[in-house]
C-alpha cells in the first residue's frame, strides 16, 4: 500500500445543481492506495493515525486532481495540429486525410503512436476515447503503445467506403473482418477496449453502417464512436446522402449504433429531435471547443444538451483541436458559454473540472472506476506543480480559495505544470518525464 498526503480537488457529485457545482476540495487529505485502488480517504491526521508506521508520499507542494479524460482525440493527427484558417471539409481534404494516409506505412504509424501516447501522458490524460486509424496495423501500434503506459484507451479501426481518398476506403466486408480481428486482440486486454468507428456517415454508406452494427453484435460490450452535426456544409451533405433519414443522428440510430456505449463528437448544430434521440439512447456527446473554434464550426449549445438530458464531456479533437490539454479545452468551453450570453451555461471552475474528469468517465462507462478520487476508484491522478515564478505558480500561491486556485489552473495550466501522473496506482510520469510500465497492464 501507499499513503499519499495532498491538496486534492475533485468532483464526485452532480455538477449541475442550481446551488453549486459539486467541487470537493481537501487541503490536507490522506489517501491510501492499495493494488492501484483508493482504499481510504480522509483528513490526513485521521488516515495517518490508522497507519502510523507507513512511509508518506507528501505531494503538498502541488495540487492533486483526478487523471484527465479526453473523450474525442485523433491519434493519426498529432502532426497536423495548428493548421488554421479552414472549415471542416477543406481541412480534412488538405490537412488531415493526406496525413492519415501516411499511417499505411508501419514504421510511420509506430512513430506517430509513440508521439501520440507521449502527448496524452504529458497532458495528464489517463483515459481517452481515441479515433484510430484507417489501417489495422496502425491501430495495433496505438494499442501496443497505450499498453506500455497502461493508459485506459478505447479505440478502433476507422472505416469509410465513400467520399474520402481511395487509399482510405475499404469494403464493408473487409471492415467487418478487420474490426473483429482487432477486437479479438485488444478488447478487454489490459485496459484496452474496442470502439466501432465509422469516420462519419458522410463517408459511410448504408452497407458500411450495417457492417458496423454487425461488429457491435459480434463483439460483446464494444463501444461506438463517430462525428455528428459539426459543420453546416457537412450536415447538408449528410441530409442529401440520407434522404430517408429524419436527421444526422438518425443516420446512425437507424442502424442500431446508438446506446449507452456510444459517444458522438461535436453536435454543434442539433435539432431538438436529435437531442431527444441521444437522451433516449443514453448516448453521450464529446464537446470539442477548441476544434469548433479553430474550424469555425460554431458555438456549442450546452444548455440545450443539458435541458434534454444528454450527457456531455470534453474532447480535445486533436488535430483540429489545438492541443492535448484538457485544461485548455475547459477554458475554451468556458469562453464559448460566456459568448453565448443568456443561451450559455455558467461554467464555474468546479464544472470545468467535472467536464474534464468525471463527466468523461461517466460518458465512457467508467464512472465506477475513475474520474474522481473517492474510495473505491482506481488511483488515476495528476499532480500539478508549476515551475517557480510562472504565472500559475504565483497565482496558486496567492489563491484565497480552492475555487480560485482551480480557476487559475484552467486559465494557466499546461503540460509544463503536469509533474506526476498515475494510472491504476502506477506512476507513468514523474517530474514531467514519462516512463512506461515495466510490465504492461
Ligand atoms: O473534427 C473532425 N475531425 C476529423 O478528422 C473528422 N472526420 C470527419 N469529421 C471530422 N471532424
Ligand atoms: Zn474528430
Amino acid at each position: 500500500m501507499t499513503l499519499y498526503r495532498a491538496r486534492v480537488l475533485d468532483t464526485p457529485d452532480d455538477a449541475w445543481p442550481d446551488d453549486g457545482d459539486g467541487l470537493r476540495a481537501g487541503d490536507d487529505v490522506g489517501l491510501v492506495v492499495d493494488d492501484g485502488v483508493i482504499t481510504e480517504r480522509g483528513p490526513f491526521a485521521d488516515v495517518r493515525a490508522t497507519h502510523p508506521g507507513e512511509a508518506v508520499i507528501d505531494l503538498r507542494d502541488g495540487w492533486l486532481l483526478p487523471g484527465l479524460v479526453d473523450t474525442h482525440v485523433h491519434y493519426p493527427q498529432v502532426r497536423v495540429i495548428g493548421a488554421l484558417g479552414m472549415p471542416l471539409l477543406e481541412w480534412l481534404d488538405r490537412c488531415a486525410l493526406p496525413e492519415e494516409q501516411r499511417l499505411a506505412a508501419p514504421a510511420y504509424a509506430a512513430e506517430v503512436a509513440s508521439e501520440f501516447v507521449g502527448s496524452l501522458v504529458a497532458a495528464g490524460t489517463t483515459t481517452a476515447l481515441v479515433f484510430g486509424s484507417h489501417y489495422p496495423g496502425a491501430v495495433d501500434a496505438l494499442f501496443t503503445e497505450a499498453a506500455r503506459f497502461g493508459l485506459r484507451v478505447t479505440s478502433g479501426l476507422v472505416v469509410s467506403d465513400r467520399v474520402l481518398p481511395e487509399p482510405l476506403l475499404v469494403t464493408p466486408e473487409q471492415a467487418h473482418a478487420d474490426a473483429v480481428a482487432l477486437a479479438q486482440r485488444w478488447h478487454g486486454t489490459g485496459r484496452a477496449r474496442y470502439a466501432v468507428t465509422p469516420r462519419f456517415s458522410l463517408s459511410a454508406g448504408d452497407a458500411m453502417l450495417e457492417s458496423c452494427g454487425g461488429v457491435l453484435a459480434d463483439v460483446p460490450d464494444a463501444w461506438f464512436t463517430s462525428h455528428v452535426n459539426e459543420n453546416p456544409a457537412e450536415v447538408a451533405e449528410v441530409a442529401r446522402l440520407f434522404p430517408d433519414c429524419d436527421h444526422y443522428v438518425d443516420s446512425y440510430d437507424r442502424f442500431g449504433l446508438l446506446s449507452q456505449r456510444a459517444v458522438l463528437a461535436h453536435d454543434v448544430h442539433p435539432m431538438d429531435a436529435e437531442l431527444a434521440c441521444l437522451a433516449a439512447r443514453g448516448t453521450a456527446v464529446a464537446h470539442c471547443p477548441s476544434s469548433n473554434s479553430a474550424l469555425g464550426s460554431g458555438l456549442f449549445p450546452l444548455r440545450r444538451h443539458l435541458e434534454h438530458g444528454v450527457q456531455v464531456a470534453l474532447g480535445s479533437d486533436v488535430g483540429a483541436g489545438t492541443g492535448f490539454s484538457m485544461f485548455k479545452e475547459g477554458l475554451h468551453a468556458y469562453f464559448v458559454q460566456g459568448l453565448l450570453g443568456a443561451d450559455g451555461v455558467a461554467l464555474t471552475p468546479g464544472r470545468l473540472l467535472h467536464l474534464a474528469t468525471r463527466a468523461g468517465a461517466l460518458a465512457l462507462g467508467l464512472g465506477d472506476e475513475v474520474g474522481d478520487l473517492s474510495v473505491g476508484r482506481q488511483f488515476d491522478a495528476v499532480c500539478l506543480r508549476p515551475p517557480g515564478g510562472t504565472a500559475l505558480d504565483i497565482g496558486l500561491r496567492h489563491a484565497d480559495s480552492p475555487e480560485e486556485a482551480l480557476g487559475k489552473i484552467f486559465a494557466l495550466a499546461g503540460d509544463a505544470d503536469v509533474a506526476d501522473v498515475w494510472v491504476g496506482g502506477d506512476q507513468i510520469s514523474s517530474g514531467g518525464l514519462s516512463r512506461p510500465l515495466r510490465r504492461p497492464a
